[in-house]
């Protein structure tokens, strides 16, 4: 099967860093082959001029938003990239800083067209650790960026104490509770091997589920953040008909949803992640003979109520099911 080409979106509010951010990442890795998507709300790009030792090329999406009315052109963006025949090895969308990150994200993982030649890496969301609270209070998409991403950079460290980086963290953590996270200050290359994240993998959600705690709920204004653990296995058309509703009608208040299903009739864990309207559904490990076939769900979104859910988890539970 033909290599897929890794794809990496930075999102983060107006001037959090991403431009920064990106330039390092370029150069700490000499030997892969960048194309950088580069989008500009403006007429003007000047972001591409800022972006430095690229040899595989800026490509250029100006004059609107790529989350929304851009969509289309993204998809043509990427049918140049890959008919202008350079060798890449990893994309990077740098999106703009009132861009919902999802409908990028969407592109990548619900379009077969695209699904077959990129292979999503994650969705990395830049924080300026000054400028977190009045970003969060006064601009909704600021929470949507937070919510969606699955590794939050904390920039400007060098411009805030340890006791208000501290704070910033576990509000960030607070609203998105599945992300990893990292920290630069100016200047900095990141450590973490942030193209190789692989963030949608199977593997990774089953890895990153487990840390966060059974059953709970957070809330930061009206973004809430709710996991769910329950016994018994789900029947696969009951879960179908629940996911395709969630995803179809209420996708732009779900900002992110993953799952670890106990499916009947199969032996390995099935993953399911939704993003925006579209979902990605893998085979995971088997579960083995020791396990507890848990099924695990993370919802995070806006204004979200705890108690439907729950009554629709044991809803798509098949009759002889035990639930926790
Ligand atoms: N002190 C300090 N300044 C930083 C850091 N990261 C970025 N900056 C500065 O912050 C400003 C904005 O950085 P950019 O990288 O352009 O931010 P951006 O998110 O791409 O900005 P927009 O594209 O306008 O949304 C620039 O002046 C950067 O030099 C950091 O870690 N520390």
């Amino acid at each position: 099967m033909e290599k897929k080409i890794g794809v990496t979106i930075l999102t983060g509010f107006l001037g959090a860093g991403k431009t920064t951010f990106l330039n390092n990442l370029i150069q700490k890795y000499p030997n892969t082959k960048f194309a950088v998507i580069e989008n500009e709300f403006g007429e003007v790009n000047i972001d591409s001029d800022l972006v430095v030792d690229n040899q595989e090329g800026v490509f250029e999406l100006s004059n609107g938003c790529i989350c929304c009315n851009l969509n289309g052109e993204l998809r043509e963006v990427l049918r140049n990239l890959l008919n202008c025949g350079k060798d890449i090895d990893h994309l990077i969308v740098e999106t703009t800083g009132i861009a919902e990150p999802d409908g990028v994200a969407a592109a990548f993982v619900g379009d077969p067209g695209i699904s077959r030649l990129f292979e999503i890496n994650a969705t990395i969301g830049l924080i300026d650790v000054q400028n977190f609270e009045f970003a969060i209070n006064n601009h909704p998409v600021a929470m949507k960026q937070i919510s969606f991403s699955d590794y939050l950079v904390f920039t400007k460290c060098d411009l805030a104490t340890e006791e208000e980086i501290k704070k910033v963290k576990f509000q960030a953590k607070f609203i998105n509770p599945l992300a990893q996270v990292g920290q630069v200050s100016k200047g900095e290359v990141i450590e973490k091997d942030v193209i190789n994240l692989k963030a949608y993998s199977a593997e990774k959600v089953i890895e990153r589920a487990s840390f966060v705690a059974h059953d709970h709920n957070h809330q930061h204004g009206d973004v809430v953040s709710h996991s769910f653990t329950f016994k018994g296995l789900v029947d696969p058309v009951k879960l179908e008909m629940w996911l395709s509703v969630l995803f179809n009608l209420q996708f732009e208040v779900i900002y992110r949803f993953k799952g670890i299903f106990n499916i009947k009739g199969e032996d390995h864990k099935v993953v399911i992640q939704g993003v925006r309207n579209e979902s990605k559904i893998e085979i995971g490990s088997l579960w083995e003979g020791h396990e507890e076939r848990l099924n695990r769900i993370v919802i995070i979104g806006k204004s979200i109520k705890r108690a439907p859910i729950e009554k629709k988890i044991k809803s798509i539970l098949a009759p002889d099911s035990v639930v926790l």
